[in-house]
Formats: structure tokens, C-alpha cells, sequence
């Protein structure tokens, strides 16, 4: 194969030199938008130069929607593919609950970006499914902001409102200077790597008592709109997703019809690690 700078060397790489029986696996990825142009480089030049002789074969790993997403795209480009997936379902982080008898999203429930850019609209344009728009309208939003929200210790009593703004406050200040420890390496490491570094350089942001375990929490409420504990996020990355216009949609008939529609077709083993 010639060498294509627009294709990263670790793409190019994965398809080898051997013509027959090529087997390339693609690791679920996180950016689904860098992954789609990586794979829309590597597939074009590995169908303009490599059909005539054989079909590869792709084996995509993991059936959250970045796979799925990966294996339609990889499908349409005419090459076989294989999602493997350890679960009993698909769609990761992506799960409807229909046991109510009515759509409850578990985990994305947002079309966050509602605008033709979103690499999302015309799929669920073209599904038809309705979005409730919850940006500028006045829907209350619980544990959305600090005013809206109660908490309670394990004895069932109140947090004080002004304990859980003033550690509030800490926490984005012990946040904003995580962004110094960023500069500082060039190294990635977690977030809760870089809080240690930042509570041993201002020990004055330790808190303790009701406090700390306040301050507990704002870090839970981070780990959960990640779904990961803080020793797994990315300091360089954790921050830096770009907010698409449109404001925010609700996916009122639940997110997994998308899954489905991306999914069909495809060979799909599950229960596979
Ligand atoms: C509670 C919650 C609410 C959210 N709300 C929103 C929202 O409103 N809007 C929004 O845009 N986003 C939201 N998100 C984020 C969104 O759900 C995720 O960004 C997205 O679903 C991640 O998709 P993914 O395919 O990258 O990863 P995942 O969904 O995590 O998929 C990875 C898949 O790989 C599988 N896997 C892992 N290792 C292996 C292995 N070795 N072999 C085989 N399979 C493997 C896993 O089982 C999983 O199915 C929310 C997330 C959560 C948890």
C-alpha cells in the first residue's frame, strides 16, 4: 500500500502487507468524530487499492455507539465486520429501560447540540424521533444547580445550603488549579492524581469534617456525569468537549432506537470479551 499522510501511520500499520485474509481490529474509541474520519481514510484507500483482491475482514470491539457506529460505517464501505461486545446488550453507555412501559433512559437521554452540525441529526431526523427542547424553556432541573438542590447527611439531616455553596466555591477553585498541574506536565494523568498535587501545594483547599465529606460528593457528581471514577478521567481531556449550538433536546422516545438503527445488519457477538 502507498503511503497516504492522511491516514495515521498506526491505521496504515493495522493493515499490513499481506492481501488475503487481512484482519484488522479496531479498539472502540472515545472520539467518535476523530475515529470516523481515521476510518473513512483508512477504508478509502484500502478499497480503491485492496477489493479487487479480497475482502477484509474488521473486527470492532466494544457496542457502546462508538463501535456501533464504527461498524456501520466499515459495513457500508462493503467490508465484513464483526462487533464483539461483553455484554448481553448493545449500546454501552447507552441503555433504554422500556420495562415502565414508557422510554427511561440509564444513560445519555440528551441530543446535546440540536443543530444540523451534530453528526447525530440526520440519523434521527430520519427515525423521526421527537426531541423535547429543555434549553430556554422552564423545566426545573434537580441536582442542576446549587440552588435547586438539597443535601442530606447519613442521619437524615440537612447539609447546611451555605456548607454546600462555600465548598462549592473550593471545588472549583481546587478545579481551577488542577488547570496549572496540566500546564505543568506534559504527561497525561487522572484527575484525582492532579486534586492530590493541588491539595498538597494549597493545603489551605483541604477540607474536613461535614466538609470533606461535601467536597466528597461535588467529586462523585463529576465521576457521574463521566460515568468513571476520577483515577480514570483524563486531566488534558476531561474539559475540552466542544458544546455544539441548538441548545439541548431530550430524546423523548429514549436514545436506543438509535443503536438499533445503526446496528442493523451488522454480525454482532454478544456476550464476547
Ligand atoms: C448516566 C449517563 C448519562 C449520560 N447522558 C448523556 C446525554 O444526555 N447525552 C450525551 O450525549 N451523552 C450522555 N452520556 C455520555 C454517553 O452516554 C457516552 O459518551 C457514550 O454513550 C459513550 O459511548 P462509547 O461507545 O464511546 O462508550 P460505551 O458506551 O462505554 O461503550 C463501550 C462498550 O464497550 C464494551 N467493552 C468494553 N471493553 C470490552 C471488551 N474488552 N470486549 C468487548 N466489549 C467491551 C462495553 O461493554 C460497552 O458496551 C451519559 C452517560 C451516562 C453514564
Amino acid at each position: 500500500m502507498e503511503s497516504d499522510q492522511s491516514v495515521p501511520d498506526h491505521i496504515l500499520n493495522a493493515f499490513g502487507d499481506s492481501v488475503s485474509d487481512m484482519l484488522v481490529i479496531i479498539r472502540f474509541c472515545l472520539d467518535l468524530s476523530l475515529l470516523i474520519c481515521h476510518l473513512y481514510a483508512a477504508t478509502n484507500a484500502l478499497c480503491i487499492e485492496r477489493r479487487p483482491f479480497s475482502t477484509p475482514t474488521v473486527i470492532v470491539i466494544g457496542g457502546g455507539i462508538s463501535g456501533v457506529a464504527a461498524a456501520r460505517f466499515l459495513d457500508n464501505a462493503s467490508l465484513k465486520v464483526i462487533l464483539l461486545e461483553s455484554r448481553t446488550r448493545l449500546g454501552g453507555r447507552i441503555h433504554t429501560d422500556y420495562s415502565f412501559g414508557c422510554p427511561v433512559d440509564m444513560g445519555a437521554s440528551w441530543l446535546h447540540g440540536v443543530c444540523n452540525e451534530n453528526p447525530l441529526a440526520p440519523l434521527i431526523r430520519c427515525l423521526g424521533l421527537k426531541l423535547y427542547r429543555t434549553s430556554g424553556d422552564n423545566s426545573v432541573l434537580y441536582d442542576h444547580d446549587l440552588e435547586s438542590l438539597s443535601l442530606f447527611n447519613k442521619d437524615g439531616q440537612q447539609v447546611p445550603q451555605q456548607v454546600v455553596v462555600e465548598v462549592g466555591e473550593v471545588f472549583k477553585k481546587i478545579l481551577k488549579e488542577t488547570e496549572k498541574v496540566r500546564e505543568d506536565h506534559s504527561d497525561d494523568m487522572s484527575v484525582l492524581q492532579a486534586i492530590s498535587i493541588v491539595l498538597k501545594r494549597h493545603p489551605h483547599l483541604r477540607q474536613e469534617g461535614l466538609a470533606h465529606e461535601v467536597l466528597q460528593w461535588y467529586l462523585c457528581r463529576l465521576e457521574a456525569w463521566f460515568a468513571a471514577d476520577a483515577d480514570m478521567i483524563s486531566l488534558k481531556t476531561w474539559d475540552q468537549e466542544q458544546v455544539l449550538s441548538g441548545g439541548h433536546g431530550l430524546m423523548t422516545q429514549g436514545y436506543y432506537p438509535v443503536i438499533d438503527a445503526l446496528a442493523k445488519g451488522i454480525d454482532i457477538r454478544l456476550n464476547h470479551r
